[in-house]
């Protein structure tokens, strides 16, 4: 059995629609029915995605992380357990609340997010060092940024040590060094996070030029393939082999992006555990976003194998 282990952030996604937010000392009634919650954080969707995407669980997924002990924590493992993620590594911690997003999306679509890290503040180096069996064991570990970025390198070091292949989708993005990039074997941004992880946030990476800046990426270290996502475009990939091109997005009606990076990462990452080439798992990958961008939410939105599957 193929074993995939995420470490990352767990929010509470709290959405709220209005016709307009509020302004200071204000109070304003949301539109009718306006509020709902749902399941996110970066890494809990990354987990989702890869576990969705198992037929006949030939891929055990592992989730770890922290929640708060309280309502948001217990749903959040709840929804895991529901797609069969082991999370007997995920630490509920008394006395701080699980991460939260607050989304307020006016009906013009504007959004503003307002973000409280909590317990995914708590992923430590301490608490990645306890990881160190479960990572030696894994076939793949996929990282985010949600989570301190010194527990971040300590889970690459510990990986590296252990020769387990590490995917990194760098969002939110930071500048990244050379020693944290060559310590990654497939590196996952998106247009924007590509610029900022080189330094570079006064460009524009497009489809015309997303192969210079994957390239640049590659040369900085990274071992196995660098994947930038263009959103409605598609993805452009760059590989230490020398394979490399442009995959097309598949042409649907988007109603609502959220989670199309992360069911994008979490589908490749299980095909790639499964032997599957680069540029075919990065097909799958691209087939399995689309569904996603096609339906509300986060987690809820992320589609089953067999659904992907039955698209053809
Ligand atoms: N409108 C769309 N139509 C079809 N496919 C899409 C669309 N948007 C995204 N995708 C697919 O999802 C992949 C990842 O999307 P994107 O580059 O937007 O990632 P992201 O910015 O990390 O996403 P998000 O933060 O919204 O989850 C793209 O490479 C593409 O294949
Ligand atoms: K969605």
């Amino acid at each position: 059995m193929n074993r995939i282990l995420v470490i990352g952030s767990l929010n509470a996604d709290l959405v709220m629609r209005t016709k307009a937010c509020p302004k200071a000392g204000e109070t304003v009634h949301s539109l009718d029915n306006g509020f709902s919650q749902g399941l996110g954080g970066k890494g809990a969707n990354q987990a989702v995605a890869a576990a969705r995407m198992t037929p006949d669980d030939n891929t055990k997924v592992m989730m770890a992380g922290c929640v708060g002990e309280d309502a948001f924590g217990r749903t959040l493992l709840e929804g895991l357990h529901t797609d069969k993620i082991d999370t007997s590594h995920v630490q509920s911690v008394k006395g701080i609340s699980t991460g939260v997003a607050m989304i307020i999306v006016e009906q013009t679509g504007e959004n503003r997010i307002l973000l409280s890290a909590g317990a995914n503040g708590l992923v430590d180096e301490t608490y990645v060092d306890k990881l160190e069996s479960v990572i030696a064991e894994s076939d793949m570990i996929i990282l985010q940024l949600e989570i301190p970025i010194a527990s971040v390198a300590k889970a690459l070091e510990i990986a590296n040590k252990h020769n387990t292949p590490v995917l990194l989708n760098p969002a939110p993005a930071f500048f990244l060094s050379d020693d944290m990039l060559s310590k990654c074997d497939y590196l996952v941004p998106n247009e924007h996070e590509a610029a900022i992880v080189l330094n570079e946030t006064n460009v524009d990476i497009t489809v015309d030029n997303a192969e210079k800046y994957a390239l640049r990426l590659l040369e900085k270290g990274v071992r196995k393939a660098v994947i930038i996502t263009l959103g409605s475009h598609g993805s452009y990939f760059v590989s230490r082999s020398g394979a490399k091109g442009f995959l097309p997005a598949a042409k649907v009606k988007a109603v609502d992006t959220t989670g199309a990076g992360d069911t994008f990462i979490g589908a490749f990452a299980n095909q790639i555990v499964s032997g599957i080439d680069l540029k075919a798992a990065l097909e799958f990958a691209t087939k399995c976003s689309a569904i996603t961008v096609q339906r509300a939410g986060a987690q809820s939105s992320i589609p089953t194998y067999s659904e992907v599957v039955s698209m053809n």
